[in-house]
């Protein structure tokens, strides 16, 4: 390690020498944090990146001035639809996706280094839970939807296979993703198919180009944005472990989306099927302002112009036929292939340009007390995961429907749109869509159907609370081949309103009801709950299951008391036996 003396003439050489200036007053043990923090950044490199960094800020805000004019749609050819088609092609990609997974070819990964700060919360934002019946997290969903996908695959194809889950995560999220995990048991995945590893971060520089301390102690850094992922592979060797593991697809997506569905093999499918080395799945835009990226093309080259660095003029053109022009609006859910990474990692990773983000950095005054800026104060230089699509030989966009899959959590409640309310509504919507698609029907408390709209308005409630667990429920498939052990849970919820629910379990078996003391532990702790209300308890990481407002019946007749009368309001599991499920009071 280098000498104080000297790291002050190497941060004076790089005009940075205003690090150190609460150096002498710092106890032994943060003076030395410092010191070895200044050290690793290396003077030379930081008065390279703060030069940069001010140089980039000094740019005229806003899209090149001649953006629009570079700018097209993308061609039909390069866009595939999940909806639209034929739904025999639609089920080839499936297959295909199926088989891939089967072959242990596809891997998830999950950019998971933001700091969630729309959201307002101090913790990882896939810790998040948005208030659904089971309580169960952004993580949870994910792992159990993994879960769902490998039993999928393997029983299409008689194989046990793994779709490895490789999360990058940072200073900010490691530690406490790690220990969120632990403390669930890695929600009954195999802890060495759950790879986390750690991006880089950079400082933040001032608009005069000088690095920002955060404390009289530390420099203040940020993570180098979700685009940080190609130096983090490479840092980490995860290339490497995923060829040894067999993997050549990678689905790459953000955490945020409540909707996600990993590994999708429609997606998969089509993309292999295609010959495609890079993918990305949109979604029509909602409005032009919508906080999305748009996939087009700039100067006939595929890419995602960020909605940062679009201007509104050019966000709000119309197609001929009166619908958004750039309307292909970014999800963060990306495909790879492996060999594209490495050539990514190997050469392209220095070509990646960074952008320029404007934020208030928490830092000291020359006091060294410290500050919360109320104006941006600062520049955090960041790459964005999807700047390698113009790198690509062979991009492809394939175009879902919102409601299916897109609802993402990015601001607290006191925002309109994309917040924890509107994320759980969208799920559960989906849900009850799901069910009545299986023949569920959904009763009001004196027994009337519910109205049953095919498609909500994202502001209104769905007509009854009704959460199906990935576990029972990928895609809103019903089982037909449901396995004789499988056990399969039931809750019932408290809220008016009814569910019918034996026709998406099926009807032609027995089911086995689970006594009380017998129910796995993670799901006693119930307790509950007037018509409503939400109850507490935690709905463990072992329960599959279908959680529903109001009675629960088998063969068409309520099986459960109305809320309130039972001794037991909360829910039962049962063993199904084959296909039909049948449950009686509890006593
Ligand atoms: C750059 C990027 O992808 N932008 C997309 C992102 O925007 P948006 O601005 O919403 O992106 P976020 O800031 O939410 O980040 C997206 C994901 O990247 C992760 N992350 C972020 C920064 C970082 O340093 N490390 C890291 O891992 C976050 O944890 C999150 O999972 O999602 C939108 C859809 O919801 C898309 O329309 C945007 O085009």
């Amino acid at each position: 390690m280098a000498s104080e003396a000297d790291l002050r003439a190497r941060l004076q050489r790089a005009s940075q020498e205003h690090l150190l200036r609460f150096c002498a007053e710092l106890a032994p043990e943060p003076r030395a944090a410092l010191l070895a923090q200044l050290e690793a950044l290396e003077p030379e490199a930081l008065r390279q990146h703060c030069q940069r960094a001010a140089a980039a800020c000094a740019r005229p805000p806003g899209p090149p001035s001649d953006l629009a004019a570079r700018l097209q749609p993308l061609p039909p050819e390069r866009v595939g639809s999940a909806t639209e088609g034929d739904p025999q092609t639609r089920r080839l990609w499936e297959e295909e996706g199926f088989h891939q997974i089967a072959l242990n070819r596809v891997a998830v990964l999950l950019l998971a280094g933001g700091q969630g700060t729309r959201l307002g919360v101090t913790y990882p934002k896939g810790m998040y839970q948005v208030g659904l019946p089971s309580q169960k997290t952004l993580y949870q969903l994910q792992a159990e939807r993994i879960r769902r996908v490998e039993q999928l695959a393997g029983e299409r194809y008689g194989t046990r296979c793994t779709v490895p889950w490789y999360i990058m995560t940072s200073e900010f999220t490691l530690g406490p993703t790690a220990k969120f995990f632990k403390e669930h048991d890695f929600f009954h995945l195999d802890p060495n198919n759950v790879i986390m590893f750690e991006q880089r971060m950079l400082p933040a520089v001032s608009f005069d180009g000088r690095a920002i301390l955060e404390r009289k102690d530390k420099v203040a850094m940020a993570p180098d944005g979700n685009g940080g992922l190609y130096s983090a592979l490479e840092d980490h060797q995860i290339l490497e472990d995923m060829e040894r593991r067999g993997v050549e697809f990678v689905h790459v997506y953000c955490v945020d989306n409540i909707l996600v569905r990993l590994a999708d093999p429609v997606f998969i499918g089509f993309c292999v099927l295609r010959g495609a080395d890079c993918g990305a799945k949109v979604v029509e835009k909602a409005y032009p302002e919508e906080p999305v990226g748009v996939v087009c093309q700039v100067d006939g080259v595929p890419q995602v112009v960020e909605y940062s660095e679009i201007s509104p003029e050019v966000a709000q053109l119309r197609a001929p036929g009166g619908g958004l022009l750039y309307n292909a609006g970014n999800i963060c859910n990306h495909f790879f292939t492996r060999d594209f990474l490495r050539t990514v990692t190997r050469e392209l990773e220095p070509l990646l340009q960074p952008h320029v983000a404007v934020k208030k950095v928490p830092c000291v005054d020359e006091h060294g007390h410290p500050v919360k800026p109320l104006q941006p104060n600062g520049i955090k230089m960041e790459k964005f995961v999807f700047d390698v699509l113009p790198f690509a030989k062979n991009f492809v966009a394939f175009q879902v429907l919102r409601e299916e899959e897109f609802s993402p959590l990015k601001n607290a409640d006191s925002a309109d749109r994309d917040n924890p309310s509107t994320s759980r509504r969208a799920l559960l919507a989906q849900h009850c869509r799901w069910a009545l698609r299986a023949g569920a029907r959904f009763l009001d408390a004196h027994g009337t159907r519910l109205l049953e709209q095919p498609s909500l308005p994202g502001s209104t409630e769905p007509p009854a609370i009704c959460e199906i667990s990935p576990l029972v429920s990928y895609a809103g498939e019903v089982r037909a081949d449901r396995p004789a052990e499988a056990p399969l849970g039931l809750g019932w919820w408290g809220r008016t309103g009814q569910a019918e629910l034996d026709a998406w379990l099926g009807r032609h078996s027995s089911a086995t009801v689970l006594s009380g003391r017998e129910l796995p532990e993670t799901w006693s702790a119930a307790s509950c709950q007037k018509p409503g209300e939400v109850g507490q308890g935690k709905a463990g990481p072992s329960e599959p299951g279908i959680w529903a407002s109001g009675s629960l019946s088998a063969r068409g007749q309520p099986t459960l008391p109305p809320v309130g009368s039972s001794g037991w309001p909360y829910g039962r599991v049962v063993q199904a036996q084959g296909l039909e499920v049948a449950s009686s009071p509890h006593s």
